[in-house]
């Protein structure tokens, strides 16, 4: 049986754990857990049978990664099988029809990159190389040689004991590199009615989830993380009855911000529009300590690694009003940060491909 290995850092914690095997059942991994221990899980983005959990003594590192053990990326020398850019578009034409024609509201549809290196990727070093900005969680979850890795900007839910808070993101512009201009693209993007009926899909979803916890708050804003802007709401309530971080987040998932509304009929679009199935890409990745505090984030902006192959994945948002080329472009943005980690320096080559083979 595979070693699970868990590198975790996020605002509120930085640990590694390692256990001897997976747990496919949470309610069985739960039954160990022991005061001081933590349970780490990843969940696919759909359906149950591919939980993986995993439960030990977390060790604390003042870094995940010491940037001295750094080595630089290998040759990434083939760009496979992907999603290709134009079968992409049309599938976003698709989309757009379906809702024109009022058969749903609002579908996320993914994009993968395929690639491959002339020798494996090493999980510490990809870590290390990922740059992240803002409230982000990096992490990197190994089962065997299959690692599933990245630096998520979004916040499924969190419990520190008295406040349960939430912080889904939708609507999304490129980060500008000049200051000035990214002023001018925030308010844009505040301002667009396309962008805030997008994002207030996903916030109508949960906080119908979290209502019946107690009262909810909710502040609106926009994040910025490396290569990205999103409009972002905070959700926060004081449960009145205890209550568990994973289950909040097993109620939540998948949320609007990743799959689309109304859920079922999003869920029929994806499976005859997408290319291939998830996987953990769009699921979710956290731990939960023995008293039920913990955090959960999206696997967005994040890739799956098996030795000398990896696919790196992005979704975009699909409502009324949505442009094809733009939102091809959204994906472009939102994978760099992850194509840079895994050392492809050539990334507007990504963009200047019309078709992979
Ligand atoms: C699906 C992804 O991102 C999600 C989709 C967004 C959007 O469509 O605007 C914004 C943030 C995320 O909720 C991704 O990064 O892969």
């Amino acid at each position: 049986m595979a070693r699970v290995v868990v590198s975790w850092s996020s605002p509120r914690r930085r640990f590694e754990l390692s256990a001897p095997a997976e747990i496919h059942d949470l309610e069985a991994a739960r039954s160990q857990l022991r005061q001081g221990m933590l349970l780490c899980a990843l969940l696919p983005f759909d359906g149950a049978e591919r939980i993986s959990a995993a439960v030990g003594f977390p060790r604390s590192v003042s870094s995940v990664v010491d940037p001295a053990e750094q080595r630089a990326p290998a040759e990434v020398r083939h760009l496979g099988s992907s999603t290709g850019r134009g079968a992409f578009q049309a599938a976003i034409h698709e989309a757009i029809s379906r809702i024109e024609d009022g058969s749903i509201e609002k579908v996320v549809l993914a994009r993968h990159v395929d690639l491959t290196s002339s020798e494996p990727w090493a999980v510490r070093d990809v870590l290390a190389r990922l740059r992240s900005r803002g409230r982000t969680a990096r992490f990197s979850y190994s089962q065997g040689n299959h690692t599933i890795i990245g630096a998520s900007p979004e916040l499924l839910v969190s419990h520190d004991g008295t406040e349960i808070c939430s912080v889904p993101l939708a609507g999304s512009r490129a980060r500008p590199p000049r200051p000035a201009d990214r002023s001018n693209t925030i308010n844009a993007l505040e301002r667009s009615a396309k962008d805030n009926h997008e994002h207030q899909v996903v916030v109508d979803a949960v906080h119908e989830t979290l209502r019946p916890l107690g009262p909810v708050r909710q502040r609106r804003g926009v994040v910025q993380t490396t290569d990205s802007l999103h409009l972002m709401t905070e959700l926060r309530v004081r449960p009145v009855a205890p209550v568990r971080s994973l289950d909040v987040a097993r109620r939540l998932h998948p949320t609007p911000a990743i799959c689309g509304t109304p859920r079922s009929a999003a869920k029929d679009l994806l499976r005859e529009l997408e290319d291939r199935d998830r996987g953990y890409f769009s699921g979710v990745v956290g731990w939960e300590a023995a008293d039920g505090t913990g955090e959960w984030w999206l696997v967005i902006r994040s890739a799956e690694l098996a030795g000398r192959s990896a696919t790196a994945s992005a979704g975009v948002g699909i409502v009324r009003g949505s442009d094809p080329a733009a939102e091809l472009a959204e994906t472009d943005h939102k994978l760099r940060p992850m194509l840079r980690a895994l050392g492809v320096s050539d990334i507007p080559s990504l963009d200047r491909r019309t078709e992979e083979p």
